[in-house]
């Protein structure tokens, strides 16, 4: 079986380039989604306890590490930490939750999914969770409770997701395990170079959400720009015989950033996992070029606008997208 690139995070552990991720995958098929995932080579799966379908990754897991195929070690898989139980106790029940259900005995990265708090929940209780948020948790504690799980070596590495540099500046000044990652939304339409610049700076990767612009987003408005139906992009794929997705993954991968793309279409999959093959194509320069400093477009398709009065909500300078 084939494995993926791998690139070292500044705590020394290698995390596998390019992810498959699994927000809206449905019960009936996440278990076909990761058999195909894995046996055309991935080794990175991107979870999270609001996904809603960790206990059927787990089972599918479970089944394959029986067949002997694949091995626990052979994996790295991420989960995140909810905005419900960011609360310092709450933040080792909701990791050991998503342990039993992923059937993984450990997890290889574990994200504060993001910077903002809703009100106090218990993850043991099935009742449907609040979504208030509460301005007067401070991911601080959180964080504190995050690195409490290293220590316990219930997770390997921490990190976060959705973050600003303000807010990633706050960790920095207290921590003791530096996060590893953050998690963001990157295309072209949405490149985080400043972004990029300030982790960089600091020794933390960025992983890409997003890479095609969550094209079959239920949320999706009739003047939304497509990422997928741009003219640069297309004109590009046209260029190289490869059709446009494979052109933003190739975008991501040869930014040396960590890419996570979802797909529930076994072609899809094979056809995403074969763009980090370097054999397969590259961009030269003037293309990348082309896509990095010459689209002009600027949009973000997970706003979760619903959120934005929230004291640590993270993209304030884009406020002039949200209606
Ligand atoms: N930390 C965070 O807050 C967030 C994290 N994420 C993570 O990132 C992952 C990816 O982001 P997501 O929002 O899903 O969006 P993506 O940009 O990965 O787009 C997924 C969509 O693109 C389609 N697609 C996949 N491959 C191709 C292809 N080769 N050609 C054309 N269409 C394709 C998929 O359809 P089909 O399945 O039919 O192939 C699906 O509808 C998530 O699944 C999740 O794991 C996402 C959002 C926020
Ligand atoms: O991971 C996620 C998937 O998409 C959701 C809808 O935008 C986000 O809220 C969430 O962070």
């Amino acid at each position: 079986m084939s494995s993926s690139r791998s690139i070292l995070m500044n705590n020394n552990i290698e995390i596998p380039q390019l992810a498959l991720g699994t927000y809206d995958i449905g019960e009936e098929e996440i278990s076909n989604v990761i058999e195909s995932a894995l046996s055309v080579g991935y080794r990175h799966l991107d979870c999270a306890w609001l996904y809603g379908n960790e206990k059927e990754i787990g089972a599918s897991l479970s089944q394959q590490f029986q067949k002997g195929e694949i091995k626990r070690s052979d994996l790295f898989i991420t989960s995140k930490l909810w905005c419900s139980f960011h609360k310092f106790e709450r933040v080792r029940q909701q990791c050991v939750i998503t342990i039993n259900d992923l059937q993984c005995q450990y997890l290889d990265l574990f994200l504060i999914h993001w910077p903002f708090a809703f009100v106090d929940h218990d993850p043991q209780n099935n009742e449907e969770h609040q979504s208030n948020v509460d301005d007067e948790i401070d991911f601080i504690e959180t964080w504190k409770a995050m690195e409490l799980l290293v220590d316990e070596r219930l997770v390997k590495s921490i990190g976060l997701s959705n973050f600003n540099e303000e807010q990633i500046g706050r960790i920095l000044q207290t921590c003791k395990y530096k996060p590893v990652v953050n998690q963001v939304e990157i295309h072209p339409y949405c490149p985080q170079i400043e972004l990029e610049y300030f982790c960089k700076k600091h020794q933390i990767l960025l992983e890409a959400y997003a890479p095609l612009g969550a094209k079959n987003r239920q949320w999706k408005k009739e003047n939304d720009p497509e990422i997928l139906e741009d003219k640069t992009i297309k004109s590009i794929a046209d260029k190289y015989n490869v059709p446009p997705a494979a052109i933003l993954l190739r975008y991501i991968i040869d930014r040396n950033l960590v890419c996570v793309v979802k797909s529930a279409n076994y072609q899809r999959i094979e056809q995403n996992f074969q763009c980090i093959n370097q054999n397969h194509f590259q961009l030269d320069e003037e293309d990348f070029n082309k896509i990095h400093n010459d689209i002009q477009i600027r949009f973000r398709y997970h706003q979760v606008e619903d959120k934005k009065y929230a004291k640590e909500y993270p993209f304030k300078q884009w406020k002039d997208f949200i209606p």
